[in-house]
């Protein structure tokens, strides 16, 4: 592999003079915390020729600009017609949407993963251009690089996998990764993603193949967030795969044995986080997928030590408890009515148990913030699992679903008995909310939405949160013909809105912690905060929820749309920074310190996080010898 490092130096000179030469206001110079914006800085390069254009990081193609071909020894590699962005973009569309004549109705798009193919060989030849096309087209092309192409896309990833992106540790590098990690070219990493491939999606234990996860979180964490894509790094670590299928296949690219367990798995893990933090102290390492047994067990370990945070758990219950409250503003009550919602939680895993866990708390808070607040709170939830209504009678009942199991007799009092069944539990409950986290595509049968019309709410509301499109515990066709026009619906992966006749729509939110996760990052290294708090994540999930008008969750949108993710993420980084700053916890980043952030007013902090977003444009190129 090529060694990058040091290749990325701004020269201070030429921001001075480029400061002096482009129009810049006055007032913006004068301003002391005044930086370029990311991505306006002249790049210094250590190579020239085709190595450049073999460079997905420098590459422009046939963007290079005359002089900049003189300048890099490019003249005579590339044809002669230099072009801008734009034609650029628009050559590449063309061939792009070729494939749409048949492909017109989003998930399931027969074309998915061709157009993955085509966005993903873009993004080894020119990162700029990827990007650019990626948030030009977000809304359309999510669905491509994100859930729930990447789905299959992981699926698939031994035939898919061409040139590697990442960095693979595995139970064979044990004791070798404080050093392999200096492999990876960037001398700067801000944001890590990491998965062990035990649980993708809903779609189980894919092995190494859950690389992709990684990557096309860290898509969203460029394209939403702004995080300079030169500074990701997606990471699996293949601690072996209990896939018996994969363990037999003889293409399968990762380790043929069964996963480590035990203490065993626990060190190379440990081992993993002591690695990447020697060489970036100030990296944020977000936990992705793992199977619930370790996802609460790997929470707990590192998030007092580290800068990090599990995506599943905690990312998924913020942008829950955003939908949640969104859902009651849809019914024209005020957020503080919250704490009398009934909610039905389907599934019990790090998803469902982290959503459950932020539910009650913001519950309790709301009403006092004191013990017998938190315990009325617990009341307001029903936990069905693979084996039904959890109780205290359940054998071997998991430690994480312990505090939401209903006394047997409580139970009984409402007609209910361990294991009763989704649909009992529905039908007696009544519940406002119904929410999917199991994985089980189709769980919400016609006889369990029948039961949601019974549902004492005025605007029943139906979270369908699993993933990919296959897993959702319904569609949305289904949930607004079944339950009713007036619901509220929200999916993990996308849906079309549906058309209801006399000319209304009912709207489908996506309910996905791609509204949370970025902003979640972007805040956390903006603060320099050393953790990441209860606190951050909540402000978070607050921001999230405000960000949507009365006008728009009184008509059934209680997310907003994907094409304004980075301006919410943009929203949401600044509470988390704001946040980081009130708990005591922020340390500052580059030369805006700890003590100038908490002089921010709302509008400077939202434009310090703007200045500070990678935006997708060439810089210009100077070339100097290492
Ligand atoms: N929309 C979003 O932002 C997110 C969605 N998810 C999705 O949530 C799903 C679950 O993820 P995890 O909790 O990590 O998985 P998990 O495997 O840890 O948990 C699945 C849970 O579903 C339960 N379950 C299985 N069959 C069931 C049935 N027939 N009825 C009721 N419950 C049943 C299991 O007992 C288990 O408690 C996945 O599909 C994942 O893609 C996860 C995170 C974020
Ligand atoms: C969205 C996500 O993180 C999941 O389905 O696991
Ligand atoms: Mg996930």
């Amino acid at each position: 592999m090529p060694n990058f490092s040091n290749q990325i130096r701004a020269s201070s000179s030429l921001i001075r003079r480029l400061k002096q030469r482009t129009a810049i206001p006055a007032a913006l110079i004068q301003t002391r915390s005044f930086t370029p914006c990311e991505g306006h800085r002249p790049v210094i390069v250590h190579k020239r020729s085709i190595d450049i254009l073999h460079d997905p990081w420098f590459n422009k193609g046939t963007a290079f600009s005359m002089t900049e071909r003189d300048r890099l020894d490019l003249r005579g590699l590339l044809p002669p017609n230099v072009m801008t962005s734009e034609q650029q973009i628009e050559r590449f569309m063309v061939d792009l949407k070729r494939l749409e004549v048949k492909a017109r109705d989003g998930p399931s798009d027969p074309n998915a993963l061709a157009k993955w193919r085509i966005l993903n060989r873009l993004h080894d030849r020119n990162e700029t251009m990827y990007y650019k096309v990626l948030i030009a087209n977000i809304e359309e092309y999510a669905p491509v690089v994100y859930t729930p192409t990447v789905g299959l896309v992981c699926q698939n990833y031994s035939g898919l996998f061409r040139r590697p992106r990442g960095m693979y540790f595995s139970a064979e590098d044990r004791g070798e990764m404080k050093s392999m990690v200096y492999n990876w070219p960037a001398e700067q990493v801000d944001m890590i993603v990491v998965t062990d491939g035990s649980r993708i999606l809903g779609l189980g234990d894919l092995g190494v193949q859950g690389i992709g996860i990684a990557i096309g979180k860290l898509d969203l964490y460029v394209a939403a967030a702004g995080i300079n894509p030169q500074r990701v790094l997606p990471v699996m670590i293949d601690v072996g795969t209990n896939n018996e299928k994969l363990l037999k296949d003889p293409l399968y690219l990762g380790l043929q044995e069964h996963r480590l367990d035990g203490d065993e798995y626990v060190a190379v893990i440990d081992e993993f986080m002591e690695a990447v933090f020697t060489r970036w102290p100030h990296v944020i390492v977000q936990f992705e997928d793992f199977q619930s047994k370790w996802a609460f067990k790997l929470l707990q370990r590192y998030r007092n030590k580290y800068r990090m945070f599990n995506d599943d758990v905690q990312g998924t219950a913020g942008v829950a408890i955003a939908g949640l409250l969104g859902a009651v503003r849809a019914q024209g009550r005020p957020m503080i009515d919250f704490p009398k919602q009934k909610i039905v939680v389907a599934g019990a895993g790090s998803a469902g148990i982290g959503v459950l866990n932020a539910a009650r708390k913001t519950m309790a808070r709301m009403l006092g913030n004191n013990e017998s607040a938190f315990d009325s709170a617990r009341s307001q939830f029903w936990v069905v699992d693979a084996n039904g209504l959890i109780t205290e009678d359940r054998e071997n009942i998991d430690p994480e679903a312990r505090p939401f199991a209903w006394k047997v007799k409580e139970a009984g009092r409402q007609g209910l008995r361990e294991g009763a069944s989704l649909v009992e539990v529905v039908q007696q409950v009544k519940p406002d909310v119904l929410l999917g986290l199991s994985a089980v595509g189709g769980l919400f049968s016609k006889e369990v939405l029948e039961a949601m019309k019974g549902s004492t709410s005025t605007r029943p509301a139906i979270f369908a949160m699993s993933n990919p499109t296959k897993n959702a515990e319904c569609t949305s066709e289904e949930a607004f013909s079944i339950v009713g026009d007036n619901i509220i619906f929200a999916s993990g992966s996308p849906f079309k809105d549906v058309d209801l006749g006399n000319g209304h729509i009912g709207h489908c939110n996506q309910g996905n912690n791609m509204y949370l996760f970025p902003g979640v990052g972007l805040g956390t290294l903006l603060s320099g905060s050393r953790i990441i708090s209860d606190g951050m994540l909540q402000a978070a999930a607050e921001c999230l929820a405000e960000y949507m008008t009365e006008e728009e969750v009184l008509s059934g949108k209680i997310y907003p749309s994907i094409s304004s993710i980075r301006d919410i993420t943009k929203e949401v980084a600044a509470a988390v920074v704001k946040e980081a700053v009130e708990e005591n916890l922020a340390e500052g980043y580059r030369e805006m310190d700890a003590r100038e952030l908490q002089r921010l007013n709302k509008e400077e902090l939202l434009d310090f996080v703007e200045r500070n977003m990678w935006g997708p444009n060439y810089p210009t190129l100077v070339y100097r010898k290492e």
